[in-house]
């Protein structure tokens, strides 16, 4: 199957080409086999994008793709009391259905404002398997650990499972990564059994870090170091594998020195962050340090949306803002934050994250005649600062068209939207 997308204004985030180029790309099955002028006889079929700008598929590094279902739900509320209060709770009483449709209903999101590869980190990580296979997006998927008493057992071994039964499924489409949940809900002896693992098995690491400034205090009251240390001291950033660290809003400059033996980086999720009052993360920081940093939503439990041209628009406004300078951050860096590097934290930035001849074809289109893009000066700038999800025409995924004209190829979409509603009354009832 060849498709030829025809006419783009060609954005591939290579090094190597840094102003866009009008021309044509040619897939063949699920990879870019052309770059260049392509005529459209060869081709199956042909995409006319005149007037569209070609680019890699954005990456969110970082969701709980089921608490969509808990969208504007709790909003104005403390970490601490949103999780156990109420996300919690809810979360308690998720089926595997509400699972799947929960996750399903992200994933559409996700996919309509242009995301093609995300982590998730969650519970009953079958069923989301089954929406990210149904569904046709790339995925990362981890079983969320916690260790409480003495419970963490079970939870590492359904992590395991998950690891044999879909890594490289759904077409190549699905990796996988082991994931304790966090410093706070995860006792040194837990944080090493996973550490020694993901070095024997050669797989990466997704964990949450350093969120909050009560999280800070008390790593620092219970084991006398900041969470970012006490990972550290564990040996969590001293294996071959990646370590994949949702927020890091609060490290010192020693916690930085500490992060840079990392392989993996950061995801930031500087919406959920600010919502929740968590803080700014010092973005600026880790980049002078070569610190790999993504950009992801959260949850839209906290982040309410998974449109990653918003969450751009906050991780540049932020940083310009935290330090007094516009000059700290540029739009070419927030969307290689939102493509390759986050490609990196994945681990997958040998297949996508770039448009480049031989990579998977993981592409978006995006309409760019309309009123608030044009004109076309700099198209970083347009796409990073004024671009928003619902611009994205067309997406293709591991070369499938899986939504052509804002339309969904692979789901119904009314039906996703009807089981949602349908589903979170029971979820959230008197809680
Ligand atoms: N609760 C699961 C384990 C973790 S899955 C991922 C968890 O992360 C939680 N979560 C979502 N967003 C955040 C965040 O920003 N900080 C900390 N935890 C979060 C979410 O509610 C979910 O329970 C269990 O009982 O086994
Ligand atoms: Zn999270």
């Amino acid at each position: 199957m060849k498709t030829l997308i025809k006419n783009a204004l060609i954005l591939t985030m290579n090094e190597t080409d840094d102003q866009p180029v009008t021309g044509d790309i040619l897939i063949k099955d699920h990879t870019i086999q052309y770059i260049g002028t392509v005529s459209e006889e060869i081709a199956d079929e042909v995409i006319q994008a005149d007037g569209m700008v070609a680019m890699p598929g954005l990456i969110n590094t970082h969701n709980h793709s089921p608490m969509s279902l808990l969208r504007a739900f709790s909003d104005d509320l403390r970490l601490m009391e949103w999780l156990e209060k109420k996300m919690l709770p809810a979360e308690a009483r998720m089926t595997k259905e509400d699972i799947y449709w929960g996750s399903m209903l992200a994933i559409i999101e996700m996919i309509k404002s242009g995301t093609t590869s995300y982590a998730d980190m969650y519970i009953h990580m079958d069923y989301i398997a089954e929406a990210v296979k149904d569904s046709g997006i790339r995925a990362s998927l981890t079983r969320g650990l916690i260790q409480l008493k003495d419970d963490g057992g079970k939870r590492l071994e359904e992590g395991l499972e998950l690891m044999q039964k879909w890594s490289g499924k759904a077409d190549g489409r699905i990796t996988t990564m082991l994931g304790p949940h966090a410093p706070y809900t995860c006792p040194p002896s837990f944080i090493e059994k996973i550490a020694t693992l993901a070095k024997e098995m050669q797989v990466p690491i997704h964990i949450h870090l350093a969120e909050t400034h009560e999280e800070v205090s008390k790593m620092k009251q219970k084991y006398g170091k900041t969470p970012t240390q006490y990972l550290y001291d564990l040996g969590l950033f001293s294996g071959d594998y990646h370590v994949l660290l949702a927020h890091g809003v609060h490290v010192d400059d020693q916690d930085i020195s500490f992060l840079k033996a990392n392989k993996g980086g950061i995801a930031h999720n500087p919406f959920s962050n600010l919502k929740l009052g968590c803080g700014i993360a010092p973005i600026k920081k880790y980049l002078d340090a070569g610190i790999t940093v993504g950009i992801g939503t959260d949850g839209a439990g906290s982040a309410s949306s998974l449109d990653l041209f918003k969450e751009m628009k906050f991780t540049g406004g932020l940083q310009k803002v935290n330090y007094f300078d516009p000059t700290v951050i540029d739009a070419k860096t927030l969307l290689k934050m939102a493509t390759i590097e986050g490609a990196k934290l994945l681990h997958i930035d040998r297949y996508v994250g770039t448009l480049e001849v031989g990579k998977l074809a993981d592409i978006i289109l995006i309409d760019i005649m309309q009123p608030h893009l044009v004109p076309h000066n700099d198209i970083y700038a347009l796409l990073a600062y004024s671009a928003t999800g619902s611009d994205v025409h067309t997406s293709i995924i591991h070369g499938n068209i899986v939504m052509r004209d804002r339309k969904l190829q692979t789901v119904d979409e009314a039906f996703v939207l009807r089981e949602a509603l349908q589903r979170v009354q029971r979820l959230i009832k008197e809680i």
